[in-house]
């Protein structure tokens, strides 16, 4: 009797919809047999349901997943996405045909957390806005009132979805800064509260009294834009607000106004409503916000890690295997 892993016709077939790195397609090759897309702009929606007609497993990292892909692709029992945020999921679509969903959670915590200090410095210290003032000539004389910002350290950080990267966010805040932490969560967390000296607070209350505010939470339908025109009118003036979770849990249009009215300092945004987001869009003309193209994870070691891990939750989840990192609402 020939090994399983020799016999290739054995082997499950996936559909690889996005570039991943050669050792996570080596990984993949002994494992499955597979067909890939092979360029690095996104997969057309019509191509990747083309693509999954015999597919038993599929490697992504957005798209829709929804009751059109899966009646485009039979055999398919496992989705596995090279990423935290899971929101393409349609749960329900997938509960339903049995499709197992995973994520790559954790592996990432400490990169997007960086990114989000350093959207929070940017913004406090106008870093972007100061790099070209000294690009363009303009700097003239040492000392001008016209280029202060805002400190960070010792400030009030409050942190909307203290979760696995929320928390890592609060260390650095708490240790390197000697921030004071307040959060808001689903759910209140003791040990983080002792670890950090962590306030939790309601929404409002941390709206009111923090000078940066984090969001950080999944997009769900309950977050979808829990950040509106009312919640900026409650924020300090000086207050600086980061989104780093997904454009679709702040209203844009509102923090645009929020921002044109002067409701708060500033903002630094690493995520869109639209993305890539138009280069027209006022948030992009607005020398206060800091906008960066979803660039949490973007570093290379990074996201070998979760391509990895996305690769191994799939073959787990194909070989009949507790993958790592099944969805939640799919336990
Ligand atoms: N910009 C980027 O590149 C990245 C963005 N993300 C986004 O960040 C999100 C969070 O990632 P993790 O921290 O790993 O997830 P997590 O699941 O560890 O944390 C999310 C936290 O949000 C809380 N939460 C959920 N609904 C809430 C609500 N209505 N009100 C208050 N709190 C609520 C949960 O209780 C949890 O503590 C992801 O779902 C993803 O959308 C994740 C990684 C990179
Ligand atoms: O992991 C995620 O959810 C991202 O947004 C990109 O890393």
């Amino acid at each position: 009797m020939p090994k399983r892993e020799e016999r290739g016709t054995l082997k499950p077939n996936i559909f690889i919809a996005r570039s991943v790195p050669p050792e996570v397609e080596a990984y993949l090759g002994e494992h499955c047999s597979y067909t890939k897309w092979e360029q690095e702009d996104p997969i057309p929606r019509d191509k990747l349901l083309a693509s999954l007609r015999d597919a038993e497993g599929l490697l992504t990292s957005g798209g829709k997943i929804d009751d059109e892909l899966l009646e485009h692709a039979p055999r398919l029992r496992a989705v596995s996405t090279i990423s935290v945020g899971y929101n393409n999921f349609d749960i329900e679509a997938m509960k339903t045909r049995s499709v197992i969903g995973t994520n790559t959670p954790d592996v990432l915590n400490d990169t997007v957390a960086d990114l989000i200090f350093g959207l929070m410095l940017a913004v406090a210290r106008r870093i972007p806005e100061m790099d070209r003032y000294v690009k363009e000539g303009a700097w003239k004389r040492g000392d001008d009132k016209t280029l202060f910002g805002l400190d960070v350290h010792h400030k009030k950080l409050g942190i909307i979805g203290m979760g696995s990267i929320g928390e890592a966010v609060a260390r650095r805040a708490k240790f390197g800064f000697n921030m004071n932490i307040a959060y808001h969560n689903r759910n209140r967390k003791p040990d983080t509260e002792a670890a950090l000296e962590a306030e939790y607070l309601s929404l409002q209350e941390l709206l009111q009294t923090s000078d940066f505010i984090v969001l950080m939470t999944p997009l769900t339908p309950e977050t979808k834009g829990m950040i509106g025109l009312g919640e900026f009118a409650l924020m300090k003036r000086t207050a600086i607000f980061v989104n780093a979770s997904r454009g679709a849990t702040v209203d844009e249009q509102a923090m645009v106004q929020a921002l044109q009215k002067g409701l708060i300092f500033g903002a630094g945004l690493d995520v869109f409503e639209h993305e890539p987001v138009s280069p027209d869009h006022p948030l992009l003309h607005m020398p206060n916000v800091v906008t960066l193209p979803h660039i949490g994870s973007a570093t290379a070691q990074t996201r070998l890690d979760m391509a990895m891990l996305a690769a191994e939750n799939l073959v787990a989840a194909l070989q009949g295997h507790a993958p790592s990192c099944l969805v939640r609402e799919l336990r």
